[in-house]
């Protein structure tokens, strides 16, 4: 399936949560079958050159696809969520987002140790929440390597800070703020 095609799919919510954002929802994706799964063999085809041996999904709507991914790499998936949501031991991290600021958590859980992680999200715009849980990541020994999304906000430095950060970036749809 053509990327333009998968990006029809995408709704744009104009004003919503604040004015001023274009809010890019990946429901109406989901509810797709044939762009869902083309999203996830783009991201599978990539995976195939990298090198990690456990998924981490990102609250809310990067489950959907970390869990898809997990299963089809037959690898084990970590959860971070927003704050409060975990029930056994946590370590947290805040990060700064296009709107606003916002805590991420995640188990105190020993099977991520001396592991390479794939950070999964649906999308990717000033990267703060991904190098949050970069950093939870690496509180519990471990290194984040490789991180992908659907839709990459161009405009925003999320990509480069990653990079910066020493992690291998994905996404399969670039979206402008004009668009
Ligand atoms: O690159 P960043 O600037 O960190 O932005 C990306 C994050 O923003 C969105 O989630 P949001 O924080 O809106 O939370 P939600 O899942 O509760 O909607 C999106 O699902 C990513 O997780
Ligand atoms: N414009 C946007 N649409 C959806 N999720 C986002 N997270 C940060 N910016 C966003």
């Amino acid at each position: 399936m053509k990327a333009e095609r998968i990006k029809a799919s995408i709704r744009t919510i104009r004003g919503w949560p604040h004015e001023g954002i274009n809010f890019r929802d990946v429901t109406t994706l989901f509810e797709d079958p044939a762009a869902f799964r083309s999203v996830l063999n783009r991201i599978a085809g990539w995976a195939e050159e990298e090198e990690f041996d456990i998924v981490v999904g990102i609250d809310a709507r990067g489950f959907i696809l970390a869990g898809a991914l997990a299963y089809q790499q037959h690898l084990p998936l970590v959860l971070v969520r927003k704050k409060g949501k975990l029930p056994f031991t946590t370590i947290s991290e805040d990060y700064e987002l296009e709107y606003g600021s916002a805590t991420v958590e995640t188990h105190d859980s020993p099977i991520i140790e001396g592991k390479r992680v794939l950070i999964v999200d649906d999308l990717l715009a000033t990267g703060g929440t991904a190098l949050a849980a970069a950093r939870l990541i690496r509180r519990l020994g471990a290194r984040a390597v490789s991180f992908a999304a659907i839709i990459d906000l161009v405009e925003l430095p999320g990509r480069e800070a990653l990079t910066k950060s020493g992690i291998d970036v994905y996404t399969v749809i670039d979206f402008t703020e004009a668009e």
